[in-house]
């Protein structure tokens, strides 16, 4: 039940009861003053015919005493007056008239008692108020009773009975209360409008503030409160409105600001403090994630991780994640559909090897074939019995588009899939310097550990690459061979044509080595002309024939120099881990040692390492 329809109910049985009760009390009040003043009335009555009839009997006129009863019957307020004659007067003077003896249990009772009784008896006419009054014999007073009557003092000589007609006092009573009654009803109904007058605003504003609550509740903080006046209630109105106004204004505010960096602008439609708050989440989340992959140790976790939160938080199942291979201008697929170094499933494999016939690497925007269909030609749809259309966000990265995110959703997902993407490209954004970063990072590390001449690792590579070498190996219980690789005679090249054809004849070097060897093996440029060549899950027996191709291949090879064509030769000294020795470093020793009896042995050879080399030479290292 709402405030206004209780207050009034509570009110109207307030002033209802207050009704009932003030009739009651007027009714009561009424009825006691009235049996009082008839008593009153009644003793006067009764103190008139004991005179009356005292003087009766001085004066020898009692036996008129019916006329003079009579007349005082007449007196206004008197019904009927009658004298009952008690035992002791009969005894003396005779029963009297017939009206003077007892006429019923009450005249008895007050003769017998000597005290008065008073009540009112419903008769035809209405009511009357009876009394009957006892006199006693006195000696008090001239004449007195105990002149005539032979009785003692205190006797009871008889009772006056008097009847005074109620009737009309009792309409008068009903009246006076019903007026009353009346009178307080009507000043209740009075207050009860002017109640709810008073309330009228008090609800109003109440209704007002509720609904713009609702309102705001719903997003929406335009509502405004109608001021009614300038009491505490117009307060109240004021106040909301105020806090409306502030609210609206920087809620507004801070979801603009949001949006902007969401790269959303807030649709009219909508919650917009539900969509802000969304936003807001979506802004913190993105900043933790990204927090989460500045930790991870390379690009390819960041990858991992980026499509974990396409599938994850977004359940995209169907997506590709591209690098972009700028140096080269192609597209490599990192992840595709959740898995690591997929093959590239939902675009031409022209863009493996053409990057710009990617329509988002080439423009640098999104590509929404969900509102657009059919935008980007390379899109391949590799559902089977699905239709699926795509969107393709780039990762601008140095102002560049460094990476493609592409979500391929089913057709009747499209369109709340479109919703998605303004949250995935916040994630994108921060994730985009992250990449560039690690990307750079790894640049970096790479080319610390490589040779900038040749292209193949440096020592520094090797010294690092030692401990998971021998790790994995022993994990394996496998063995791995050092080939340590030296041109013979190269002083002299520097020497005869400069230095310039030295490197090109290093470069040469390089470039047979690269082609001898696995791609699991490790080239490594040891010092000036001295290179180290780590064959993988390779026996020195094994190695002995590598190194043999590389040291013929060699030889064979005729490398242009301007005005001549040199041919060089390479010594190869060969050791074997663990076999020859249980350390690393060592058995680079030891192949060196094998080295050197290649060159002692007339160069252009491939040496086994044997202890007793060891034995000979070991007194030099
Ligand atoms: N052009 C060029 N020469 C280098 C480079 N690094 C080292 N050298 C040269 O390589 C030559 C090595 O000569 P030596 O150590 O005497 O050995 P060698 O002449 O090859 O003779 P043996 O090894 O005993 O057969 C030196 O002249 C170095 O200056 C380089 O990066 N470029």
């Amino acid at each position: 039940m709402r405030l206004h329809t209780k207050t009034l109910v509570f009110f109207s049985i307030l002033m209802g009861s207050l009704v009932l009760v003030l009739g009651a009390i007027s009714l009561y009040s009424f009825q006691r003053f009235s049996l009082y003043t008839a008593e009153r009335h009644a003793r006067s009555v009764a103190d008139s015919v004991k005179v009356g009839l005292t003087e009766s009997m001085v004066n020898g006129t009692i036996g008129k005493r019916p006329q003079f009863l009579d007349r005082l019957a007449t007196v206004p307020g008197v019904e009927s007056v009658r004298v009952v004659r008690g035992p002791a007067v009969t005894q003396q003077f005779g029963p009297g008239f017939a009206n003077e003896r007892p006429a019923d249990a009450s005249d008895i009772r007050v003769l017998t008692h000597g005290e008065a009784i008073f009540n009112v008896v419903e008769k035809k006419n209405g009511p009357v108020f009876r009394a009957i009054i006892p006199y006693t014999a006195t000696s008090q007073g001239l004449p007195h009773c105990l002149q005539c009557h032979a009785v003692n003092e205190g006797t009871v000589l008889g009772a006056i009975s008097i009847d005074i007609p109620q009737g009309e006092v009792k309409r008068q009573a009903i009246f006076a209360t019903a007026i009353i009654s009346l009178s307080v009803f009507l000043v209740a109904l009075l207050m009860l409008l002017a109640l709810g007058r008073l309330l009228r605003p008090l609800m109003d504003t109440a209704d007002a503030v509720s609904h713009v609550v609702n309102d705001a509740v719903r997003g929406s903080f335009s509502g405004r409160v109608k001021q009614h006046s300038s009491d505490e209630v117009g307060e109240i109105a004021g106040n909301v409105n105020r806090l409306m106004e502030f609210l609206d204004e920087h809620l507004t505010t801070i979801g603009r600001r949001v949006g902007d960096l969401m790269g959303q602008h807030q649709q009219s439609a909508g919650n917009q403090l539900v969509a802000t708050t969304e936003m807001v989440e979506s802004l913190v989340e993105a900043s933790q994630f990204k927090q989460a992959i500045e930790e991870d140790q390379n690009k390819h976790e960041v990858y991992m991780r980026l499509g974990n939160m396409l599938s994850e938080k977004y359940d995209f199942s169907l997506f590709s994640i591209y690098e972009v291979a700028s140096s080269k201008n192609r597209m490599l697929p990192i992840v595709v559909d959740g898995e690591m170094n997929a093959p590239c499933r939902w675009c031409d494999q022209q863009i493996l090897i053409d990057a710009g016939a990617c329509r988002a690497k080439r423009t640098g925007h999104e590509v929404n074939a969900v509102d657009f269909p059919g935008l980007c030609t390379m899109f391949r749809d590799d559902g089977k019995e699905e239709k699926h259309t795509h969107i393709c966000l780039p990762i601008i990265q140095s102002g560049t588009v460094g990476c493609v995110v592409q979500m391929v959703i089913p057709a009747d997902q499209a369109q709340l899939a479109r919703l998605l993407v303004p949250y995935i490209a916040v994630y994108l954004r921060e994730t985009a310097p992250v990449l560039e970063g690690k990307r750079l990072m790894e640049h970096l590390k790479e080319s610390s550990l490589r040779d900038a001449m040749t292209g193949l690792y440096n020592r520094r590579f090797l010294e690092e690459y030692v401990t998971p070498l021998v790790a994995t190996n022993q994990r394996r219980q496998s063995v791995f061979s050092i080939l340590m690789l030296d041109l013979d005679y190269f002083k002299q090249v520097n020497d005869t044509f400069g230095h310039e054809a030295g490197d090109k004849v290093l470069k040469a070097l390089a470039d047979i080595l690269q082609k001898s060897v696995r791609s699991s093996d490790m080239l490594v440029r040891y010092g000036g002309e001295e290179f180290v060549i780590v064959l993988v899950d390779t026996s020195a027996e094994m190695a002995l024939q590598v190194a043999e191709k590389i040291r013929a291949k060699v030889e064979e090879t005729k490398i242009p120099l301007p005005g001549t064509v040199l041919q060089k030769t390479i010594s190869i000294g060969v050791a074997e881990f663990p076999t020859d020795a249980d350390t690393f470093w060592q058995v680079i020793k030891y192949a060196d040692v094998a080295l050197y009896e290649a060159k002692s042995r007339g160069r252009n050879r491939v040496e086994r390492f044997t202890p007793d080399m060891w034995k000979e030479t070991g007194e030099s290292y």
